[in-house]
């Protein structure tokens, strides 16, 4: 990078503690014009804490910030973007029961107030003027916000960090949570900035993501700064060391290419229909023994394929049985009665209790298997609990905290761990990886294949195509709400094979 460019935003001597947790200490950090620079480290390691200070969502407890060599003390969100500073934030941050204009600007309705009146039809313009400028033609600034799937809304955030023209642009591990569609977005955006001489604060655990968009590395690890990579020195085998403090071995996914299963079926989905008319009268089965693993784009009907069949979501056709039992799911207590188990993508509201310890959050679906003639003993249940922390290495004070007090990553850990503890035998799971990092997603992919040895069988609905790829028995692959493409397991399955099936 060239030293003489300006430094846009800067930090000094920066600490941040959570009680007794220390999530940052003396962080000196710089980012300069033109500067696209990727904040890496473990779960937990004070990436989220540290550009949440610098867009004004919490203060540091000691050291400085500076913006363009300045002072800066940003009281909140709103403060901060008019400094320059915007961010897209990790989890959902939008109101679903306002439209999307008000999402927008939301904390800005002054600019369309006109003597205490508000002229709603002229923030619906100009939030279809800004949605359009980032390359989104296919919402419209009037639409309740309740009628977008996730995806979409997670492109509402995007505009509302970009509609006062920000010359930094935080983007905290949402990649994760956008389709195709989405992603190209972001990187569009991240280009321009870049060649506009601004700067960009990215966050993301995929490491070749990293290594295509950003033209600078820099890392933590338990809250200190522990190095930089610039220029040619970003590899995904250099960062790996750097993040992690160690070598990693081996690779991430299972090593064999046998896709095959038992032929026993535990659940049968029949012509099923989606109420929102995601999903068309889609029919498949899942056998013991089997990672059934689903791809597609967005809005192809996959999310809603895994909501079905747990029963989270009504199906207007069909049904979903659970072969060895007989019994039509229809309620997500007839799921957990025959132990199947739900990871939604949707963490944050649908997959955890935030205002919950983690304790009470991952024993909550094993009530049955710890009851003893009615009674549940408080031992066992931190026992079960302590257990699934140290599976995961969730990293927290202890079972008590509360899950709203962990990091993103930390949080995905007791969401998975919450249908562990439940010993499910059929796990259905949406984007189980997101947010997490590699040391912990190498582990999570072992524990999957480690399901499938012992006979559980496993729905993988999946962004990810070398996830898919590398994980999956049979790939299914979604199109408007049918299935496309069904793939078995082979060495020769390519990225280009399974996108022939999507588009
Ligand atoms: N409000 C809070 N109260 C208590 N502890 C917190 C709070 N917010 C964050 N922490 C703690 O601070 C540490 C750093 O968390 P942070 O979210 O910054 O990590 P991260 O690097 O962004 O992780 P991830 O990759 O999982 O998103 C963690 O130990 C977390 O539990």
């Amino acid at each position: 990078m060239d030293d003489h460019s300006e430094v846009l935003l800067s930090c000094k001597d920066v600490c941040k503690n959570f009680g007794a947790t220390r999530a940052l200490i003396h962080v000196d950090f710089e980012l300069r014009q033109g500067e696209v620079c990727g904040l890496i480290g473990e779960n937990g390691s004070g990436k989220s804490t540290l550009t949440s200070i610098f867009a004004g969502v919490q203060p540091q407890t000691s050291g400085e910030l500076f913006r363009a060599g300045r002072p800066y003390r940003p009281a909140n969100m709103v403060e901060a973007q008019k400094a320059g500073v915007a961010m897209i934030v990790q989890e959902a941050a939008t109101l679903p029961t306002i439209d999307v204009a008000s999402n927008i600007f939301i904390g800005n309705y002054e600019l369309f107030s006109k003597n205490g009146h508000l002229d709603v039809k002229k923030m619906h313009r100009e939030a279809d003027k800004i949605l359009k400028e980032i390359g989104v033609e296919d919402i419209k600034g009037s639409t309740l916000l309740a009628e977008l799937n996730f995806e979409d809304r997670k492109i509402i955030e995007i505009a509302r960090a970009m509609y006062l023209k920000p010359e930094i642009l935080v983007i905290d591990e949402s990649t994760t949570a956008l389709a195709q569609k989405g992603r190209q977005l972001i990187y569009h955006l991240i280009d321009q900035m870049r060649s506009e001489k601004k700067g960009v604060i990215f966050i993301s655990h995929d490491l070749e993501e990293l290594e295509e968009v950003c033209n600078k590395i820099t890392c933590l690890r338990d809250g200190v700064l522990v190095g930089h990579l610039e220029g040619t020195d970003i590899t995904t085998a250099n960062m790996r060391p750097l993040m992690v403090g160690r070598e990693l071995e081996g690779s991430y996914y299972r090593e064999d290419w046998d896709g095959s299963s038992s032929d026993e079926v535990v659940l049968d989905i029949r012509h099923i229909t989606s109420e929102n008319g995601y999903v068309q009268n889609l029919s498949i089965q899942l056998h013991k023994g089997e990672i059934l693993g689903f791809g597609g784009l967005a809005g192809c009907g996959m999310h809603e394929v895994g909501r079905m069949i747990f029963g989270l979501d009504k199906t207007v056709t069909g049904e979903v049985v659970h072969v060895p039992s007989g019994t039509k799911i229809t309620r997500i207590d007839d799921s957990i009665r025959h132990n199947i188990g739900y990871v939604s993508k949707d963490r944050d509201n649908e997959s955890i209790i935030l205002n919950a310890s983690i304790q009470n959050n991952t024993v909550m679906a094993s009530y049955k298997k710890l009851s003893r003639r009615g009674f549940i003993s408080p031992k066992a249940e931190k026992r079960l609990s302590d257990r699934q922390i140290e599976t995961m290495r969730t990293k927290c004070l202890s079972g008590k905290q509360f899950c709203n007090q962990l990091s993103g990553g930390n949080k995905q850990k007791v969401a998975f761990s919450k249908w562990l503890a439940a010993g499910s035998e059929i796990y259905i799971l949406d984007c189980p990886t997101r947010g997490i990092d590699i040391g912990v997603k190498a582990a999570m992919y072992q524990l999957i294949y480690q399901f499938k040895m012992e006979g559980k069988a496993i729905i993988m609905i999946s962004e990810e195509l070398p996830e898919l790829i590398g994980m999956s028995d049979r790939m299914i692959i979604m199109k408007e709400g049918r299935i496309t493409g069904e793939v078995t397991r082979s060495k020769e399955v390519t990225d280009t094979k399974l996108i022939e099936y999507m588009v």
